[in-house]
């Protein structure tokens, strides 16, 4: 279901007396900046409002979405660190640049979480253009950190 019919900021996952006690480590790609951090505050406040305490975020930053599969290994290699949010934005340009860094980014951060035994949450836009980067930024389809930040802790809920 599309962004547009489907809220990124609607999901909602249990409050449990576990959840606060989360480790999760957040790498944000460079790239897109204005719409990364957008992502990252959206993922922050998510988490808090779980109850997820500040010092257990830990935040990492990567040049772009392509050096966030080398970003997420790192900290999903560390044994404090329970999950891994990654957020970036890759948005089409004139050429397939834009389809090998998401192809990349995809898989990598698929086989990330499969040899970490860790949820490893791909939080990447992959628009068009701007617009529809900003409009899930916090803009009209909700914000895509609050959803990677939701899947990490449900993930987390549910096999940890
Ligand atoms: N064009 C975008 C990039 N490009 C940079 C790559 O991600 C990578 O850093 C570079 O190829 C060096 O390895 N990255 C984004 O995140 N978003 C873009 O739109
Ligand atoms: C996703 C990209 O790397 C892209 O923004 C680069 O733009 P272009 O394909 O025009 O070189």
């Amino acid at each position: 279901m599309a962004s547009s019919q489907n809220n990124l900021s609607g999901f909602r996952a249990k409050t449990t007396e576990d959840t606060k006690n989360y480790r999760i480590a957040i790498v944000v790609s460079e790239w897109n900046e204005s719409v990364t951090e957008a992502l990252y505050s959206g993922a922050v406040s998510t988490l808090r409002e779980y109850g997820i305490q500040r010092d257990n975020i830990v935040r990492k930053n990567v040049p772009g979405s392509f050096e966030l599969t080398l970003g997420a290994q790192f900290m999903a290699q560390k044994e404090d660190i329970d999950a891994v949010i990654c957020l970036g934005c890759v948005i089409q340009g004139e050429t397939r640049h834009f389809d090998f860094i998401c192809q990349a980014v995809a898989i990598g951060i698929t086989n990330v979480g499969l040899s970490s035994n860790k949820p490893v949450i791909f939080g990447v836009l992959t628009p068009d253009n701007q617009q529809q980067a900003l409009d899930r930024a916090g803009g009209k389809h909700g914000n895509k950190g609050d959803e990677a930040a939701i899947a990490a802790i449900k993930m987390l809920q549910e096999f940890k």
